[in-house]
Formats: structure tokens, sequence, C-alpha cells
């Protein structure tokens, strides 16, 4: 059987700008730790540039896209403001999620059965621009159907419904996301993953051969508090290596 191909990690750096905006200053920084994963074997860099700018900043962003020679995942809701934000700065992707300024994080996947209307010229603009689109969606193949017709290239699968279950509810979950990836492949859509992954949930995902990236941030940030943030990151890297390879937990 074919190997599965390499599963990229991209490592979401929004809660370093937590820490920092805790006290309005510049440490930590976030673009450090982008070069700090670039160094520890990232293969991209995810930065959420919310509405509320409640972590990562215009100038992160600006940064970010100057200095960082990763390809740089813009994650963003579907506005006019971040639209001239993500044209001005042309990331290597945008990936549209849905944005409530009372969520704690991000809630659920964008409903793009739904919002396809609007989001059909937002993403046109984005794919006219060079810009590859990925959409945030809930693993349900309604979801990646209407991705697939509006033209995006990739689906991001929210995996935080199966890193908050427990037993036979994380194994539904699981099941949910399989499923999805194989519509995914299917359809020619890039099948990516994200939400609330920790060493504890990422290898039954990352075992997933369709799945082709993984966006990992808080959990990534909150372990580097103790152990420091390449150790981190080569510890997540070296699980999702040997899911791969088909070693068991
Ligand atoms: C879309 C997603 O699941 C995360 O990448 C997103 O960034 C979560 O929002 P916070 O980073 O603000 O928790
Ligand atoms: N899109 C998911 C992401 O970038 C990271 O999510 P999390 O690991 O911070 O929950």
């Amino acid at each position: 059987m074919a190997s599965a191909p390499h599963l990229r990690l991209g490592v979401n750096i929004d809660h370093v700008a937590t820490i920092r905006n805790a006290r309005g200053g510049r440490h930590p920084d976030p673009v450090r730790a982008a070069r700090l994963a670039a160094a520890a074997g990232a293969d991209g860099i995810t930065a959420h540039l919310r509405e509320d700018r409640r972590h990562i900043s215009d100038d992160d962003i600006s940064r970010l896209a100057r200095e960082i020679d990763l390809p740089l995942n813009l994650e963003m809701a579907a506005t006019d403001e971040m639209l001239a934000i993500a044209l001005a700065h042309r990331p290597h992707a945008c990936c549209l999620v849905p944005e409530k300024r009372e969520e704690k994080t991000t809630e659920g996947g964008l409903d793009v059965a739904v919002g396809h209307r609007l989001l059909a010229p937002f993403i046109r603009q984005l794919v006219d621009a060079g810009i590859r689109v990925s959409l945030f969606v809930d693993p349900e193949e309604v979801q990646l159907a209407v991705a697939k017709a509006l033209g995006a290239q990739v689906v991001e699968l929210h995996t935080g419904a199966y890193c908050e279950a427990e037993g036979a509810g994380r194994a539904a979950e699981l099941a949910r996301i399989t499923r999805a990836a194989a519509v995914a492949e299917r359809l020619g859509l890039e099948c990516h993953a994200g939400h609330g992954l920790s060493f504890e949930t990422v290898k039954p995902v990352a075992a997933i051969p369709t799945v082709v990236e993984l966006n990992i941030g808080h959990f990534l940030v909150g372990e580097a508090i103790f152990v420091g943030l390449e150790t981190s990151i080569r510890h997540m890297r070296r699980l999702m290596d040997e899911a791969r390879e088909g070693r068991a937990a």
C-alpha cells in the first residue's frame, strides 16, 4: 500500500500574543515564536487576526508576512476589513472561520451551506489574488460539497468536538472526521484538521491518511510554559510521525 503523504504541522501562535497582550507590551513576541517553530520543524505558521484583536495584531500579521519564510495561514472572518488585509499581505493561505465577539474560542465550523451566497464573491477575490482558500468547517459532507462548489482548495475539519468528547462519544467524533476526510479527497479538496488537539488526542487524527495538515496552537503554547516551545513542537511532531507510521499510542 502506498505510504500516506507527509503530514504537515501548522503551528498557531495566537496564544503567545494572548500572554503578550496581558500586559500590553511587546514580550513574548509571536514573530519570535514563529521563528522558533520553524527551527523546531513546523511546516507552516497559523495566526488568527480576530475582529477584536484579542491576541494577534495587525502589526503581527505584517511582520509575519515580511519576516517568516514558512507559509503563513491567515485565519480570519469573512468580512470586508479582513479581505482588504488579506489582499494587502497576500499570505500563502487564508482560512475562513466563524467569529463571535462573546466566544472564548472558535465554537463551530463556518456554515458554508447557509452562507454560500455571501461567501462566493469573497472566496473568488482571494482565489483571484493567488491566495489558497481554506474553509474551517464541521466534519459534515454537505459543508464539504458546498466548499468545493465555492471554489475553495482546502477544508480544515474542526476537531473540537472530538477533543472534548470522551469514550464512545470521542470514537463517534473520530469516525465523523475520518468519513469527512475521505469525502474531501473524493471531492478533490485538500484536507486539514485542527482545534483543541493535544498530545493525548493527536495520534488518531494524524493517522487518517487523507489529512495532510494539522493546525495546532493552544496546547503547544501551554506546554511550552513547562518545557519550552521547541520541545513542545518536537514532541507533537514525533507523535504525528508515529501515528503516520502506524505505531500504536
Ligand atoms: C479556527 C480555530 O480553531 C483556531 O485556529 C482559532 O484561532 C481559535 O480561536 P482562538 O485562537 O482565538 O482560540
Ligand atoms: N485551526 C486550528 C488552529 O489553528 C489551532 O487551534 P488550537 O490548537 O489553538 O485549538
